[in-house]
């Protein structure tokens, strides 16, 4: 005896319909639905894949994926299931989407009910999850799940390889071969409209068979997934674990989920004769004393109840597991942290242990209403930056009125939001248009703009939250406690989203300002931390004006260069910039909450100092001599240092021309344009320490003797190194290596015309004749050697 709770006639799910009650089910080629029923019988008994089916090799990368799935130790197994649920809630979207513009495709009775479906059947050990989605065509069969399209696959199996998480397989499109985790065989029966019922088998042994299914229930549309479990994998026989399962990890599903779920219920059967007089005279008992007609009435019915007993039995009924209440819909102040971060989960397919960083759950009203969660993922994806200008990306899911409509939409957010996860569900969408035509809708201009707002708005309360970043050291001990969840949690964020911000300000003009206050830097003060603009500004000397910041490759690097020798005694905080996005987001980024920008090894730099003018005077004379000097040099310029203290001199670059930073990364890239380079290079202009000693010395000499060869010598040298520790490339070592032995030669009193004392040629010749002749007789003997080993 069968319940069931929601679908007329599917018994016939219980147990399947035998070949021989089907009509019209013979197979192409088989006279007789016996010949069907043994083949079948057969196939099931031996799991070998049937032998009228058309044979497939897997791709190589899935054998592969297939070998460590089925010989992995793992052992967290249950990820098939919601593997399997989350793919067949994917082709009931798909359906459900396409039966917008066309109400027939839904087909009508039990196949136009969008749901999932798991049955067990103990006794053969197989579990399957049935859908009523799009289906698959014999050829989606042979592509779907056969080969992998998506890239990042053979990243995955690297992954997998050294021990990796299964826990991720979701995000790399193969969820589907983790049934291999519990399963030895498995059947994918599927129905699509356009096509026959298929039937694609697999033992995972690196082949799988396709074969037009004749023999099992017609689907109607949708796909049936038949897992033969392995042995050691009985508890997915059991209801309770299905039922655990599907509430841990399914709970987000908007399609309802039933399982064959059994249930004792209490049954009146006829009781036997002992019983039923036994019964009868308490009954007899407890009878009324009413009226006689009454009476007799009474006494028939009581007759009857008493023929009855009541017993226990096992039913089965359609067991509805999930509440699909789209958690978007629910007010904010009653969804709770936890819920959240699992929806986060569920949405992003990783079911880590790590929580989003943060959240942002609104609705918004006007003239295009919307409802949408937008998460912050506690990590970056491997692929982030890969091609960014060429992908189209986007991690957002479009809804409209619940239905949901494209996970493809990348107009919704910007590229450099891209990063962000959740999803949109708009009221003023229209639902019964293509995909193309919405993506025209002028309603998304404004969506998007709104969600950009949000998004930023979240990011900066990420910072708000996080007492790293505040500069409060009075708060009460309670609210550091409360706090300290959140420390250190935009840190983070920078750490694996920053160059999206970067990006941002390059793209993003109309929120430039907005996405500014969310850069962080090390500075030259900052001991390692990271620093705002805002907190730059406020600890800004008194009288200074600009910005100051400089770019290279390290921090470490950084802090040495000689750009920063005066302004590191005068106190003054620098930017240290060493990624190298930031040569081109100061491109963009000129000046913040009107200060402006100052690169300090550019020119440009002022800092106040009176002595400066007379210093110009007095070391006129050198500064001439020595512009004269490396007129060959492309240098535009010599100039009096505000910048130094105690380094002699260093090469500064032309306010927009490129930093000695950004030649170098123009010269690392492979197809960069040698005519732009010379054209981009910004003019040198080499700055003299006039405290410096050395400079002091060339002053005296200079004014001496302007034509002495060996002070032009110097003044070259002076430069090249300059240049060097300026950040610049050398392009020209050598040169730079024989002016450095010269000047070795004079620091050592050797006269620059000794020259390299010459090889005696004679006596080498005479002494390679000696060797000759004294090494033949051995040679002979070698010779022989060889001659009897052959
Ligand atoms: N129940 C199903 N109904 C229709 N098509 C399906 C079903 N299950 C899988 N497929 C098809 O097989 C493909 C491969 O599935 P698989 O789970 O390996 O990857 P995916 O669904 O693309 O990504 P993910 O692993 O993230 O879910 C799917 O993209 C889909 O086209």
């Amino acid at each position: 005896r069968k319940l069931q709770a929601n679908a007329e006639d599917s018994e016939e799910l219980v147990d399947p319909p035998k070949v021989e009650e089907k009509i019209g089910a013979v197979p192409n080629g088989l006279s007789t639905d016996s010949d069907v029923a043994k083949r079948e019988a057969e196939s099931i008994s031996k799991r070998s894949l049937r032998s009228n089916a058309e044979k497939f090799e897997f791709q190589a990368e899935v054998s592969r994926l297939m070998d460590i799935i089925v010989n992995s130790l793992y052992s967290n197994k249950d990820i098939f299931l919601r593997e399997l649920i989350s793919n067949a809630s994917d082709a009931l979207d798909k359906i459900r989407f396409l039966a917008l513009t066309d109400k027939e495709i839904l087909g009508e009775g039990d196949t136009a009910k969008l749901e999932i479906q798991i049955k067990l059947d103990k006794e053969k050990k197989i579990l399957s999850i049935r859908d009523r989605g799009i289906g698959m065509t014999k050829e989606d069969l042979i592509k779907n799940l056969g080969t992998i399209a998506k890239s990042g696959t053979s990243a995955f199996v690297e992954k997998m390889q050294t021990g990796g998480d299964f826990n991720l397989i979701g995000q790399f499109g193969v969820g589907f071969y983790s049934v291999y985790l519990v399963a030895d065989y498995v059947e994918v029966i599927s129905k699509h409209n356009d096509d026959k019922q298929y039937v694609w088998e697999s033992k995972a042994d690196g082949s799988f068979a396709i074969s037009e299914d004749v023999w099992n229930e017609p689907l109607g549309r949708g796909t049936e997934i038949r897992l033969h479990l392995r042995d050691e994998a009985g508890e997915y026989l059991e209801e309770s674990k299905l039922k655990e399962l599907v509430k841990k990890y399914s709970e987000f599903i908007n399609f309802p989920i039933y399982l064959w779920a059994s249930k004792e219920v209490d049954v009146e059967v006829p009781a036997d004769e002992d019983e039923s007089s036994d019964e009868d005279e308490t009954s007899e008992s407890s009878s009324s004393e009413e009226g006689e007609e009454d009476a007799e009435k009474g006494e028939d019915e009581a007759e009857k109840k008493l023929k009855k007993k009541t017993v226990k039995e096992t039913t089965y009924e359609w067991e509805l597991l999930n509440d699909m209440k789209a958690i978007w819909l629910r007010n904010p102040k009653e969804v709770t942290d936890e819920e959240y971060t699992k929806f986060y989960h569920s949405l992003a397919k990783d079911f880590g242990d790590e929580n989003p960083l943060a959240w942002s759950h609104f609705t918004a009203e006007g003239d295009v209403e919307f409802k949408a969660i937008l998460f912050v993922p506690p990590k970056a994806p491997h692929d982030l930056y890969e091609s960014y200008y060429n992908t189209k990306k986007s991690n957002l899911k479009l809804y409209v009125r619940r239905v949901f409509i494209s996970d493809e939409f990348d107009e919704l957010l910007p590229k450099y939001l891209s990063f962000l996860l959740g999803l949109v569900d708009s009221d003023t969408l229209p639902l019964n248009v293509s995909r193309e035509m919405l993506q025209q809708h002028s309603s998304l201009k404004t969506i998007k703009k709104k969600l950009i707002r949000k998004a930023l708005d979240m990011i900066r309360k990420l910072a708000e939250e996080d007492p790293d970043e505040s500069n409060d050291k009075d708060k009460k001990d309670e609210e550091k406690s409360d706090e300290d969840e959140k420390r250190g949690q935009y840190a983070k964020f920078w750490n694996e989203f920053g160059k999206s911000v970067k990006l941002g300000i390059i793209e993003d003009a109309s929120n430039r300002n907005r996405l500014s206050k969310l850069l962080r830097f090390e500075t030259s003060k900052s001991d390692g931390k990271l620093t705002s603009l805002d907190q730059y500004i406020s600890r800004m000397k008194k009288g200074q004006k600009d910005i100051f910041y400089i770019t290279g490759t390290s921090k470490e690097q950084l802090e040495k260069s000689p750009f920063l020798e005066r302004l590191n005694k005068k106190n003054y905080e620098v930017i240290f910039f060493t990624d190298p996005v930031d040569e081109y987001l100061m491109q963009y980024l000129m000046d913040y909450e009107d200060k402006k920008f100052q690169n300090v090894s550019k020119e440009g730099l002022k800092l106040k100092d009176s002595k400066d003018k007379d210093l110009k005077e007095s070391f006129k004379e050198l500064t001439k001599w020595w512009k004269s000097a490396l007129a060959s040099d492309n240098v535009d310029d010599v100039k009096i240092s505000n910048r130094l203290s105690d380094s002699p001199c260093v090469v500064v670059t032309s306010k927009y021309g490129w930093s000695a930073n950004m030649e170098r990364i123009m010269q690392s890239q492979t197809l960069s344009d040698a005519s732009k380079q010379a054209y981009m290079r910004g003019k040198r202009v080499l700055e003299i320490n006039p405290r410096h000693p050395i400079i002091k010395e060339l002053q005296e000499r200079v004014v001496k003797d302007p034509e002495d060869e060996a002070i032009k010598q110097t003044a070259q040298l002076m430069y090249q190194t300059a240049l060097m520790e300026s950040g610049f490339l050398n392009n020209d070592p050598k040169d730079f290596a024989s002016r450095i032995y010269n000047s070795v030669k004079s620091s050592l009193n050797i006269s620059p015309d000794v020259a390299v004392e010459e090889e005696d040629d004679a006596e080498e010749v005479e002494a390679e004749v000696a060797k000759d002749a004294s090494s033949t007789p051995n040679a002979e003997d070698a010779d022989s050697d060889v001659k009897d080993e052959l």
